[in-house]
């Protein structure tokens, strides 16, 4: 099965002003689409990033894996590492480099975001972080087309399903009513306080059946979302809880949110920035700590585990662990190092939702709702419909042939119009905040 073509297209959808640490949403969305095509005809589908470098990147490499087969993922990997200047898998590495833009709020430069993840000098590997996100949607798309042509759906590649449904958490935000250009609110409405994210809970719990619950926090001061995590727990008890401010709090006020928030939180997510300061939250609060920023490549695990554990939960993202047989290798060393896990998201659309599904449903150790951007989507895809539901907050696992999602073309042309008409080429939640507070900075700790 040899890679005759492959198409890389990239697509704008709309996004609610959703709030975090680093800024606003801004209006539209950017990911990826990526079509393989082999010599028989069979195609399979990736979702990536949508930045503009990013997108740079996946284009270049798209040409060098032309004329392998399917099969070849280490070849692949290792042409990509050579096109993008990342050492050679298997040796040392020596340099630094820059990434792509990725799954973190906060837009930093490489060194700091390194310095910050660790609390160590700009790690060696940023390259090859930049090799994962990016080899990441092809190795997708090649499991999709060796699913279709065994006839088997992606689950089973990765092992096999351990179960028939993969759960996902309702995921709320702060947000405005409506983008201020606009003027015209969106059906989601404001959620500003307490009450607004309890009703934005009672919203997406009635449309998906969610059964547990992420506040995104960083954006109000610590004690008022601690009142939000308190509203939510009287109004929906029982059911698990999570708040992740994307490492907006000092050390201190991690450790007093942690404290106040005993019995009612499942875990807390990066409350403060690096592992040394995750370390020292982790010893000071009763629940688990979980990230999905202080450990996001394999040379983070033994600082991450060293002495006192920084982490108790790692956040499972196959866009930038590089694909889904490299997050299945993540997941063995989440088991070995007794880690549970769950899964990160940023906004997608439904490529990435039956990616997911098909690695958690293969992974035995993932055993706490995921997180997904999906109701955010309202609806917009670039797959035909039917193909993935929502049953009691949980997506039933297809069992069709590879990814078994089908590419909406119309869909997929009318997006990259708007991609291309929208004028936003890369993620800044940051600017856009600015133009509307001037005075904004995602300046980290915050509080
Ligand atoms: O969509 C957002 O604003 C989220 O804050 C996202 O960018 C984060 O990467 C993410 O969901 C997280 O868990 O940190
Ligand atoms: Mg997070």
């Amino acid at each position: 099965m040899i890679i005759r073509q492959i198409h890389v297209t990239p697509v704008a959808f709309r996004d609610p002003p959703l709030l975090n640490a680093a800024g606003v949403h801004e209006p539209w969305a950017l990911r990826t689409i990526v079509e393989v095509v082999t010599d028989q005809g069979l195609t399979g589908l990736g979702e990536t990033y949508g930045d503009l470098d990013h997108l740079g990147k996946v284009r270049m490499c798209a040409q060098a894996l032309i004329g392998l087969d399917v099969h070849a993922t280490n070849t692949m990997y290792a042409r990509i590492s050579a096109l993008l200047g990342a050492p050679e898998p298997g040796t040392t590495a020596t340099e630094t480099g820059t990434t792509t833009p990725g799954p973190f709020t906060v837009a930093t430069n490489p060194e700091e975001e390194t310095k910050e993840r660790t609390g160590e000098s700009p790690g060696e590997r940023t390259k090859e972080r930049t090799v994962d996100r990016v080899f990441s949607p092809f190795e997708v798309a090649c499991l999709d087309i060796r699913g279709k042509a065994a006839g088997v759906p992606v689950s089973d590649l990765l092992g096999g399903r351990v179960r028939d449904a993969v759960p996902y958490s309702a995921y709320l935000f702060y947000k405005w009513a409506g983008h201020p250009d606009e003027q015209q609110p969106d059906r989601f409405g404001a959620a500003l306080d307490p009450a607004g994210i309890v009703e934005q809970a009672g919203l997406l719990i009635d449309e998906y059946g969610f059964e547990s619950i992420k506040l995104k926090g960083g954006v109000h001061p610590p004690d008022e979302e601690i009142a939000a995590i308190r509203a939510l727990h009287e109004a929906f008890p029982g059911v698990p809880l999570r708040l992740d401010p994307n490492a907006a709090w000092t050390v201190e006020t991690s450790i007093r949110v942690g404290r106040e928030l005993d019995g009612v939180l499942q875990y807390l997510e990066d409350p403060t920035a690096g592992i040394p300061g995750m370390a020292e939250v982790a010893a000071a609060v009763p629940m688990p700590l979980a990230t999905n920023m202080c450990v996001v490549t394999p040379e983070h695990f033994p600082p991450a585990m060293a002495a006192t554990r920084a982490i108790g939960v790692l956040l499972l993202d196959h866009h930038y662990w590089g694909g889904l047989v490299r997050s299945a290798h993540i997941a063995a060393m989440c088991d070995a190092f007794g880690l549970s896990m769950s899964m990160h998201s940023n906004s997608h659309l439904g490529i990435s939702l039956a990616a997911m599904t098909h690695l958690a449903a293969a992974t035995p150790n993932l055993t706490f709702a995921c997180d997904t951007h999906t109701p955010w989507q309202d609806g917009q895809d670039v797959i035909q419909p039917g193909a993935l539901h929502f049953t009691n907050g949980a997506v039933p696992v297809p069992t069709a042939p590879g990814l078994g999602v089908d590419l909406d073309r119309d869909a997929l042309a009318v997006m990259n119009e708007q991609y291309e008409k929208c004028g936003i080429v890369a993620r800044d939640d940051t600017s856009y905040m600015q133009r509307f507070t001037p005075t904004f900075t995602a300046k980290r700790p915050r509080w």
